[in-house]
């Protein structure tokens, strides 16, 4: 039976400020009630009404369980003294609380409400305060009152701030109105929160905004998936699926939509394309930059291959007639593009790039999409190599309001003659817009890559659509070099991309089969290679063996993993602490990886006696670190990245990280260890394929080792099963370069 008590929230005793479940205890006039349940921003010190069911918990004796709470406001001095010294208040603690009461007793509340400036007469208050205090009173209140409306939607804590820091107060107008405006502007509501936010406020299913939001979330789904366009049937069946409509009442509004300018639809050869707007014009503005790069620069021919024999010389190396055509095609045009597999000279091409043009006395600029790969390329050109992000001068400037930007854009552009990109198979279009709009006509573009690895996670196709324009120069190297046919790691990887069985004898140095047939041995053998075996193999440290798998759910998916492994890697201490998230825990010294781009999270660099030398902003998909500190005072945790870079996660973001002792092979792109252990018994044919074993196999610097059954990756070598992408930057490059 529901029973009512009122109170003053005595102590706070746990608080998940994921889910806002909370203890508490209540003070009552004679004794104290533990309730827990789930609450909105309630301080200690504040006055409540609880209802809720009494229950006898066997360790805890008995507490309240709360199904509702009212706060109440206080309406004697000693409550409202409570109140203000609880902390609720910046900048007022309880002696200030005490002047403030004594001063304007019963009044002490209408006076900050109505006549804030009279705070001004307490020792201590300042005009400037007495304003400060009044508008945190007010702000409480309603963000209070919002969170409580918001609560009714099932809306948790850190989210309802979120949103009501973005609407304030005219937040219930935007419920009522359009509440799709939700997935539109805050980070973590999408069309399916905001479709049930809708439902409950009584918004008709087929009302014309919700079809709009529904087909444009299609989209971004879609664009999600890799995709820059979807086809017009396509497009209106997965709409008419998530909206629970007809194929009709779905088409009507495209060609509305299409006149808002909100999507583009285009006439192909297969059929109607329909593009998210924004996506459509930077594939089409990528077409006409690309092109416009592509200047052909007057080259004496022979005075150009004695230069480059100059520098074969001096390195002592003789390139093969394939490099040498891509140092002479990079010196003859504005764009160049240069592929092959690992192990084929790529690094050694660009190295005698770098030296050709540093000859002529250019500025070169040398950058790759992710961190990791910024720092291989460092190390392979000896070259300050960047990531795109930092060499386009990233800013997240939150307080002007503008959000992320690159500072170096069209109207600031690099200043350098030419610019070098490695990985190019992970750049999506987003990234390759904002290089291409801050490079002026007559800076020199290589973008260098391996098109059979994954494509970029970000929408686009962009280095096999620049390829597939035929419009540019291309070099495609193709011999394996003695040094990398040495290497059965580089052997198979060609062979596996050409569809050729590999030998699993285990006669190899470094790419090893551990036949396996049953879950808990392989995951017994894996625990084993990183522990002991790999470590002192490769000459690293555990923390350095990745492992690497197709999928995330499942018995070896990398969720089951990841908790297995931290329980043998980094066990509970207690010289460790611990944060419990959902579905987990982080302890320091956890390995962990960041799962989302953010470029608004900032990092510091510190030198050995620990002052900051340089500080930026970004942490990116895919970038991987270790916890060094978990500070529940001030709920942060402190992860130390590569470069020794220290990030601050407020225990509110740490959905942005996971664990990384396994890692998918997709988040893997771009990243090199010493040596990858690769568990592989079943799973989802989409995610056992060629593409995946060769991308996963050319991770590993020193050595593979593949554990499970060794059916498996013969079926995987002969699953093609590439999925289409539907992108278009080919399309438009031709169309440009008046090719259709
Ligand atoms: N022309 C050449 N003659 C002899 N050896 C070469 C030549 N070009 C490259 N190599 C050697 O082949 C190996 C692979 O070359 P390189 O590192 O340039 O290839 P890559 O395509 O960048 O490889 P990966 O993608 O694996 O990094 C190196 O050991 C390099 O020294």
């Amino acid at each position: 039976m529901a029973e009512s008590f009122e109170g003053y929230v005595e102590r706070i005793v746990f608080r998940n400020a994921e889910n806002g479940y909370t203890v508490l205890s209540l003070s009552q006039e004679q004794e104290e009630l533990t309730c827990v349940g789930t609450f909105t921003f309630i301080n200690e010190g504040e006055y409540i009404e609880v209802t809720g069911t009494l229950v006898e918990h066997q360790l805890y004796g008995e507490q309240l369980k709360v199904e509702s709470y009212q706060v109440k406001e206080p309406e004697d001095a000693v409550s409202m003294e409570r109140y203000l010294g609880s902390g609720a208040i910046k900048g007022v603690g309880p002696a200030l609380a005490a002047r403030i009461v004594k001063k304007f007793k019963l009044d002490s509340f209408r006076v900050i409400e109505e006549e804030p400036e009279r705070l001004a007469e307490i020792k201590g208050i300042s005009e400037r305060k007495a304003r400060e205090i009044a508008e945190q009173f007010e702000d409480k209140r309603e963000m209070r009152n919002a969170m409580m409306f918001l609560q009714q939607y099932g809306i948790s804590n850190s989210l309802g701030l979120k949103i009501y820091n973005e609407y304030g107060p005219t937040i219930y107008h935007v419920l009522k109105e359009n509440p799709y405006r939700l997935a539109e502007d805050i980070k973590g509501v999408g069309f399916k929160l905001a479709d049930e936010i809708a439902r409950k406020a009584g918004i008709n299913v087929n009302a014309d905004f919700r079809v709009k939001a529904g087909i444009i979330y299609t989209l971004s789904l879609a664009s999600q998936s890799g995709h820059t366009y979807v086809p017009e049937d396509l497009l209106i069946r997965k709409a008419s699926e998530l909206l629970g409509l007809t194929i009709e009442e779905i088409e009507k509004h495209l060609t509305d939509m299409a006149l808002d300018k909100r999507l583009v639809m285009k006439e192909t050869e297969e059929g109607k394309a329909i593009y998210n707007s924004t996506l459509y014009y930077m594939e089409m503005n990528c077409a006409r930059m690309l092109l416009d790069l592509n200047l052909s620069y007057q080259v004496d021919i022979p005075a150009m291959e004695r230069r480059i024999l100059g520098i074969e010389e001096l390195d002592e190396i003789e390139l093969d007639e394939m490099q040498r055509a891509a140092v002479v095609e990079g010196s003859r045009n504005g764009v160049l593009i240069i592929t092959g597999g690992p192990g084929t000279g790529k690094t050694t091409t660009i190295n005698t790039l770098i030296r050709l043009f540093e000859s002529e006395g250019m500025d070169i600029m040398l950058g790759a999409p992710t961190g990791r790969a910024a720092k291989r390329m460092s190390e392979t050109t000896g070259y300050e190599a960047q990531t795109i992000h930092r060499m386009l001068e990233l800013k997240a400037s939150v307080e002007d309001g503008e959000g992320m930007h690159f500072e170096r854009n069209e109207t600031n552009p690099l200043e350098t003659d030419v610019i070098i990109i490695d990985e190019m198979s992970m750049v999506d279009i987003y990234l390759f817009h904002a290089l291409l709009k801050a490079l002026v006509v007559g800076t020199r573009l290589i973008l260098v890559g391996d098109i059979n690895q994954l494509p970029s996670v970000g929408p686009g196709n962009v280095l096999r659509d620049i390829i597939d324009s035929k419009s540019f120069p291309v070099v495609e190297l193709k011999k394996i070099f003695r040094q990398a046919a040495e290497s059965d790691i580089v052997l198979n990887a060609h062979k596996i991309n050409e569809g050729k069985q590999i030998a699993l004898d285990n006669k190899s140095m470094d790419f090893f089969m551990l036949q396996r047939m049953d879950v808990n041995q392989i995951i017994s053998v894996v625990i084993q290679l990183i522990q002991e075996k790999m470590p002192r193999y490769v000459h690293a440290e555990p923390y350095d063996i990745q492992v690497l798998t197709p999928m995330r759910k499942g018995e070896l998916g990398v969720e089951r993993l990841n908790r297995i492994l931290q329980q043998y890697l980094n066990p509970p201490d207690e010289s460790k602490k611990e944060k419990e998230i959902a579905g987990g825990i982080f302890r320091e010294g956890d390995k962990v990886m960041q799962v989302k781009n953010n470029y608004q999270l900032e990092w510091e660099l510190t030198n050995s006696y620990g002052i900051v030398v340089e500080k930026g902003t970004g942490v990116f998909n895919g970038d991987c670190g270790i916890i060094k500190e978990i500070n529940f005072f001030a709920e942060l945790v402190t992860v130390q990245f590569e470069e020794e870079k220290l990030v601050e996660y407020r225990f509110t973001d740490l959905d942005e990280l996971e664990l990384a002792y396994a890692v998918t092979v997709h988040k893997s792109q771009g990243s090199e260890y010493p040596a990858v252990v690769i568990p592989v018994l079943s799973g989802p044919r989409m995610l056992f394929t060629r593409n995946i074993l060769y991308t996963a196999v050319t991770r590993a610097k020193s050595c593979v080792t593949l554990v499970g059954n060794s059916e498996v990756i013969k079926y995987m070598i002969e699953n093609v099963n590439n999925q289409k992408r539907y992108t278009s930057l080919d399309k438009r490059i031709e169309e440009m370069n008046g090719m259709i």
